[in-house]
Protein backbone atom coordinates (compact mmCIF):
# COMPACT_ATOMS: atom_id res chain seq x y z
CA UNK A 1 0.00 0.00 0.00
CA UNK A 2 1.20 3.26 -0.50
CA UNK A 3 1.64 5.76 2.55
CA UNK A 4 2.80 8.74 0.84
CA UNK A 5 -1.16 9.93 1.07
CA UNK A 6 -1.10 10.06 4.39
CA UNK A 7 1.62 12.46 5.21
CA UNK A 8 1.25 16.13 5.01
CA UNK A 9 3.55 17.09 2.31
CA UNK A 10 5.35 20.31 2.62
CA UNK A 11 5.45 20.07 6.39
CA UNK A 12 7.23 22.44 8.38
CA UNK A 13 8.06 21.97 12.04
CA UNK A 14 9.04 23.48 15.17
CA UNK A 15 11.85 24.14 13.78
CA UNK A 16 10.53 25.86 10.93
CA UNK A 17 12.14 23.01 9.16
CA UNK A 18 10.35 21.37 5.88
CA UNK A 19 10.51 18.62 4.32
CA UNK A 20 7.97 15.90 2.91
CA UNK A 21 8.42 13.24 6.14
CA UNK A 22 7.09 13.79 9.64
CA UNK A 23 9.46 12.00 12.02
CA UNK A 24 7.82 11.81 15.84
CA UNK A 25 11.38 12.36 18.11
CA UNK A 26 12.09 14.02 21.61
CA UNK A 27 12.12 16.82 22.44
CA UNK A 28 9.48 17.45 19.27
CA UNK A 29 8.76 15.64 15.92
CA UNK A 30 11.32 16.91 12.82
CA UNK A 31 10.58 17.25 9.04
CA UNK A 32 12.83 15.35 6.81
CA UNK A 33 13.57 15.65 3.26
CA UNK A 34 14.86 12.17 1.87
CA UNK A 35 16.36 14.02 -0.59
CA UNK A 36 18.48 15.78 2.06
CA UNK A 37 18.96 13.22 4.29
CA UNK A 38 21.68 10.11 5.09
CA UNK A 39 21.44 7.24 7.23
CA UNK A 40 24.26 6.85 9.12
CA UNK A 41 25.59 3.00 10.15
CA UNK A 42 28.36 3.86 12.78
CA UNK A 43 31.04 1.00 13.07
CA UNK A 44 28.88 -2.11 13.17
CA UNK A 45 31.85 -3.98 13.20
CA UNK A 46 32.93 -7.14 14.94
CA UNK A 47 34.63 -5.03 17.17
CA UNK A 48 32.28 -3.36 18.57
CA UNK A 49 29.08 -6.46 18.20
CA UNK A 50 30.84 -9.86 18.35
CA UNK A 51 31.90 -12.33 21.19
CA UNK A 52 36.23 -12.29 20.56
CA UNK A 53 36.17 -9.00 19.16
CA UNK A 54 37.53 -5.68 20.48
CA UNK A 55 34.96 -4.43 22.78
CA UNK A 56 34.38 -7.71 24.43
CA UNK A 57 38.02 -8.32 24.95
CA UNK A 58 38.43 -5.02 26.61
CA UNK A 59 36.31 -6.56 28.96
CA UNK A 60 32.71 -4.74 27.87
CA UNK A 61 29.23 -6.35 27.83
CA UNK A 62 28.28 -6.63 24.13
CA UNK A 63 25.50 -9.54 24.55
CA UNK A 64 22.46 -7.29 23.60
CA UNK A 65 23.97 -5.79 19.94
CA UNK A 66 21.91 -9.48 18.52
CA UNK A 67 18.52 -7.40 18.35
CA UNK A 68 19.94 -3.90 17.67
CA UNK A 69 21.40 -5.22 14.58
CA UNK A 70 18.53 -6.76 13.53
CA UNK A 71 16.96 -3.50 14.02
CA UNK A 72 20.08 -1.90 12.31
CA UNK A 73 19.05 -3.94 9.24
CA UNK A 74 15.22 -2.72 9.33
CA UNK A 75 16.39 1.10 9.56
CA UNK A 76 18.95 0.37 6.76
CA UNK A 77 15.81 -0.98 4.25
CA UNK A 78 13.46 1.48 5.03
CA UNK A 79 15.94 4.03 4.13
CA UNK A 80 16.61 2.13 0.67
CA UNK A 81 12.97 1.95 -0.32
CA UNK A 82 12.64 5.87 0.36
CA UNK A 83 15.63 6.66 -1.40
CA UNK A 84 17.83 7.98 1.66
CA UNK A 85 21.59 6.77 1.35
CA UNK A 86 23.07 4.65 3.50
CA UNK A 87 26.67 5.74 4.42
CA UNK A 88 28.89 2.74 6.67
CA UNK A 89 30.96 3.49 8.76
CA UNK A 90 34.28 0.97 9.93
CA UNK A 91 36.65 2.45 12.83
CA UNK A 92 39.66 1.46 12.60
CA UNK A 93 43.53 2.15 11.35
CA UNK A 94 46.48 0.66 9.12
CA UNK A 95 47.89 -3.09 11.10
CA UNK A 96 50.82 -0.59 11.49
CA UNK A 97 48.75 1.47 13.72
CA UNK A 98 50.31 4.73 12.42
CA UNK A 99 46.85 6.19 11.49
CA UNK A 100 46.39 5.19 15.20
CA UNK A 101 49.18 8.16 16.48
CA UNK A 102 51.73 7.19 18.91
CA UNK A 103 52.30 7.83 22.72
CA UNK A 104 51.98 11.95 21.46
CA UNK A 105 48.34 11.55 20.36
CA UNK A 106 45.55 11.26 23.36
CA UNK A 107 44.08 8.54 21.59
CA UNK A 108 47.00 6.16 21.77
CA UNK A 109 46.49 7.04 25.69
CA UNK A 110 42.57 6.24 25.48
CA UNK A 111 42.06 3.85 22.87
CA UNK A 112 40.72 1.04 25.24
CA UNK A 113 41.67 -1.42 21.92
CA UNK A 114 45.11 -0.09 22.31
CA UNK A 115 45.62 -0.71 25.73
CA UNK A 116 43.94 -4.37 25.29
CA UNK A 117 47.13 -4.60 23.15
CA UNK A 118 49.39 -3.42 24.91
CA UNK A 119 48.35 -5.47 28.36
CA UNK A 120 48.95 -8.60 26.66
CA UNK A 121 51.18 -8.12 23.84
CA UNK A 122 51.88 -11.76 23.80
CA UNK A 123 48.12 -12.83 22.48
CA UNK A 124 49.55 -11.28 19.25
CA UNK A 125 45.93 -10.05 18.09
CA UNK A 126 45.61 -6.85 15.67
CA UNK A 127 42.26 -5.19 17.36
CA UNK A 128 40.57 -2.94 14.52
CA UNK A 129 43.45 -3.12 12.10
CA UNK A 130 42.25 -2.79 8.35
CA UNK A 131 42.21 -5.95 7.04
CA UNK A 132 41.11 -8.28 10.02
CA UNK A 133 37.99 -10.11 11.56
CA UNK A 134 37.48 -7.55 14.10
CA UNK A 135 37.50 -4.39 11.64
CA UNK A 136 34.91 -6.16 9.24
CA UNK A 137 31.50 -5.29 9.31
CA UNK A 138 29.19 -8.15 11.21
CA UNK A 139 27.93 -10.97 8.97
CA UNK A 140 24.47 -9.71 9.25
CA UNK A 141 24.41 -6.25 7.71
CA UNK A 142 25.87 -6.02 4.37
CA UNK A 143 26.47 -2.41 2.02
CA UNK A 144 24.81 -2.51 -1.14
CA UNK A 145 26.15 -0.76 -4.39
CA UNK A 146 25.43 2.81 -4.02
CA UNK A 147 25.59 2.56 -0.37
CA UNK A 148 29.17 4.31 0.92
CA UNK A 149 31.43 2.47 3.21
CA UNK A 150 34.13 4.74 5.02
CA UNK A 151 37.15 4.47 7.11
CA UNK A 152 37.68 6.74 10.05
CA UNK A 153 40.45 7.01 12.61
CA UNK A 154 39.31 8.55 15.45
CA UNK A 155 35.41 8.31 17.18
CA UNK A 156 33.91 11.23 14.94
CA UNK A 157 32.92 10.57 11.62
CA UNK A 158 33.86 13.81 10.67
CA UNK A 159 37.68 13.44 11.88
CA UNK A 160 39.67 13.08 8.74
CA UNK A 161 37.58 11.64 6.55
CA UNK A 162 35.57 13.11 3.22
CA UNK A 163 32.47 12.87 5.07
CA UNK A 164 31.95 16.93 5.37
CA UNK A 165 32.22 17.42 1.58
CA UNK A 166 30.54 14.24 0.73
CA UNK A 167 27.80 15.22 2.45
CA UNK A 168 28.00 19.05 1.33
CA UNK A 169 28.65 18.29 -2.47
CA UNK A 170 24.59 16.33 -2.00
CA UNK A 171 23.37 19.09 -0.19
CA UNK A 172 22.54 16.93 2.33
CA UNK A 173 21.15 18.64 5.93
CA UNK A 174 20.07 15.81 8.14
CA UNK A 175 21.57 12.65 9.39
CA UNK A 176 20.26 9.55 11.03
CA UNK A 177 21.85 7.64 13.31
CA UNK A 178 22.26 4.14 14.04
CA UNK A 179 24.88 2.11 15.18
CA UNK A 180 27.54 1.43 18.47
CA UNK A 181 28.27 3.27 20.38
CA UNK A 182 25.67 5.90 21.47
CA UNK A 183 28.11 6.99 24.36
CA UNK A 184 31.11 7.03 22.53
CA UNK A 185 30.84 7.03 17.74
CA UNK A 186 27.53 7.88 17.88
CA UNK A 187 27.82 10.62 20.29
CA UNK A 188 30.71 12.02 19.05
CA UNK A 189 29.92 12.21 15.21
CA UNK A 190 26.46 13.56 15.80
CA UNK A 191 28.13 16.76 17.82
CA UNK A 192 30.89 17.02 15.36
CA UNK A 193 27.49 17.15 13.04
CA UNK A 194 25.75 19.70 15.20
CA UNK A 195 28.29 22.26 14.58
CA UNK A 196 29.07 22.10 11.31
CA UNK A 197 24.74 22.85 10.81
CA UNK A 198 23.75 19.27 10.40
CA UNK A 199 20.33 18.68 11.84
CA UNK A 200 21.27 14.99 13.60
CA UNK A 201 18.52 12.53 14.47
CA UNK A 202 19.32 9.55 16.69
CA UNK A 203 17.06 5.95 15.99
CA UNK A 204 17.90 5.19 19.66
CA UNK A 205 16.76 1.21 19.21
CA UNK A 206 19.27 0.69 17.17
CA UNK A 207 21.97 1.90 18.26
CA UNK A 208 24.00 0.04 21.50
CA UNK A 209 26.84 1.17 23.92
CA UNK A 210 30.17 0.71 25.31
CA UNK A 211 30.02 0.32 28.72
CA UNK A 212 26.64 0.18 31.41
CA UNK A 213 23.24 0.82 30.00
CA UNK A 214 23.40 4.62 31.42
CA UNK A 215 25.62 5.28 29.64
CA UNK A 216 23.42 4.82 26.79
CA UNK A 217 20.24 6.38 28.26
CA UNK A 218 22.78 9.27 29.72
CA UNK A 219 24.26 9.84 26.18
CA UNK A 220 20.40 9.66 24.38
CA UNK A 221 19.09 12.67 27.26
CA UNK A 222 22.37 14.94 26.15
CA UNK A 223 21.45 14.84 22.81
CA UNK A 224 18.09 15.32 22.89
CA UNK A 225 18.35 18.56 25.22
CA UNK A 226 21.62 19.45 23.20
CA UNK A 227 22.68 18.68 20.13
CA UNK A 228 20.13 16.26 18.42
CA UNK A 229 16.71 14.86 18.06
CA UNK A 230 15.86 11.03 19.35
CA UNK A 231 13.52 8.79 17.72
CA UNK A 232 13.13 5.15 17.01
CA UNK A 233 12.92 2.28 14.37
CA UNK A 234 9.42 1.76 14.04
CA UNK A 235 8.75 5.67 13.91
CA UNK A 236 11.16 5.94 10.90
CA UNK A 237 9.77 3.32 9.03
CA UNK A 238 6.05 4.69 9.57
CA UNK A 239 7.27 8.03 8.55
CA UNK A 240 8.77 6.85 5.67
CA UNK A 241 5.87 4.65 4.86
CA UNK A 242 7.48 1.63 5.35
CA UNK A 243 6.04 -1.58 7.09
CA UNK A 244 6.51 -1.66 10.50
CA UNK A 245 7.15 -4.71 12.37
CA UNK A 246 5.93 -3.10 15.51
CA UNK A 247 2.43 -1.99 13.51
CA UNK A 248 2.18 -5.59 12.93
CA UNK A 249 2.63 -6.72 16.44
CA UNK A 250 6.19 -8.03 16.02
CA UNK A 251 8.52 -8.43 18.49
CA UNK A 252 10.27 -4.93 18.57
CA UNK A 253 13.40 -7.29 19.91
CA UNK A 254 13.82 -9.08 17.32
N1 LIG B 1 32.55 2.96 17.64
C1 LIG B 1 32.71 3.41 18.86
O1 LIG B 1 31.81 4.03 19.43
N2 LIG B 1 33.89 3.14 19.50
C2 LIG B 1 34.03 3.19 20.87
C3 LIG B 1 35.22 2.95 21.48
C4 LIG B 1 36.47 2.69 20.77
O2 LIG B 1 36.51 2.69 19.54
O3 LIG B 1 37.46 2.47 21.47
Amino acid sequence: MDHSMDRPAGFRDAQGRHGDVVLPARPEPIALDPATTFLIVVDVQNAYASPGGYLDRAGFDVSGTGPVIARIARAVAAARAAGIPVLWFQNGWDPAYVEAGGPGSPNWHKSNALKTMRRNPAANTQLLAKGSWDYALVDALTPEPGDIVMGKPRYSGFYNTPLDSTLRARGVTTLVFTGIATNVCVESTLRDGFHREYFGIVLADATHQAGPESLHRAALANIETFFGWVSDVAAFEAALGAPSRAAAGADLAG
